[in-house]
């Protein structure tokens, strides 16, 4: 069972080694309901508490306007930790499914997503995203880059949304998305089922089976995945080359 403080360790070395956060930040903690944006916010609520650098959070849903989605939970857990919470609605769900009936809906959906939230972000007054990735989605992501586009690429800890002037910052890249899920059912996290139609059937799914077999086979195979991505020239991952 993973507890607080593991948790924080990864986030705190994280934030620290890619400089994610800066006295007088404002960052809104995008909160899909699923286990990693949750337990994001509560990282980043109990970091804020010693966190030598003064930041402020906020808490944002993009609803895609799915039927069988009840925020009323996560609601409550914000209230309880003080986190002020916006709930956007949206048609996504409708115009991608219904409308447009898309072949690959993830990748329209995420981009819409996203459009939504830094627009919500930037209303709150906000000057950083976080995001929940995991360990575990950041070699997800790479492999499915190369298997799929032909390019070694995997998204980067901290960005720079130049034309918006927003920065994203993903705290949760040191932690295994195993002890993701313990750490939530630990602390009994409001973990909401995806309404979503395309969840647990798309590539990403595929991909983690791989993997799983993968890790079967060769020892370390994670550690040596995200070490090679860290010593590589992957937009913003070397350490070393970062600092001056
Ligand atoms: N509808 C949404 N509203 C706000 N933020 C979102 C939404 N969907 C995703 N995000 C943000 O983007 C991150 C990555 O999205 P993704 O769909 O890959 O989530 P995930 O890996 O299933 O994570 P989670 O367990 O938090 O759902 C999430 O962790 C969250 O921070």
């Amino acid at each position: 069972m993973m507890k607080l403080q593991k948790l924080l360790s990864y986030v705190r070395r994280a934030v620290d080694d890619y400089n994610m956060i800066k006295d007088g930040d404002r960052i809104a903690v995008g909160i899909s309901g699923g286990k990693d944006s949750l337990t994001l916010l509560l990282a980043l609520k109990s970091l804020q508490r010693f966190y030598p650098e003064k930041f402020e959070l906020e808490a944002i849903t993009i609803s895609l306007g799915f039927d069988n989605f009840d925020l009323e939970a996560v609601k409550k857990m914000c209230d309880e930790i003080g986190v002020r919470y916006t709930v956007q609605d949206t048609y996504i769900g409708q115009i991608i499914f219904q409308e447009r009936k898309e072949k690959n809906p993830c990748s329209l959906c995420s981009k819409m997503r996203k459009a939504a939230l830094y627009d919500v972000a930037k209303k709150l007054g906000c000057n950083k995203i976080a995001l929940g990735h995991n360990k575990d989605d950041v070699i997800q992501t790479l492999l499915l880059s190369m298997f799929y586009e032909g390019r070694i690429h995997t998204f980067s800890p901290v960005t720079h949304l130049e034309d918006i002037n927003l920065h994203s910052i993903r705290p949760l890249i040191y932690a295994p998305e195993k002890e993701v899920i313990s750490f939530s059912r630990k602390y009994g996290l409001p973990v909401v089922k995806s309404p979503c139609p395309a969840d647990g059937k798309t590539k990403r799914e595929d991909m983690k089976i791989f993997i799983k077999q993968l890790r079967k086979q060769y020892d370390h195979f994670d550690s040596r995945m995200f070490g090679a991505i860290q010593r590589s020239f992957i937009d913003g991952w070397n350490i070393e080359r970062k600092t001056p």
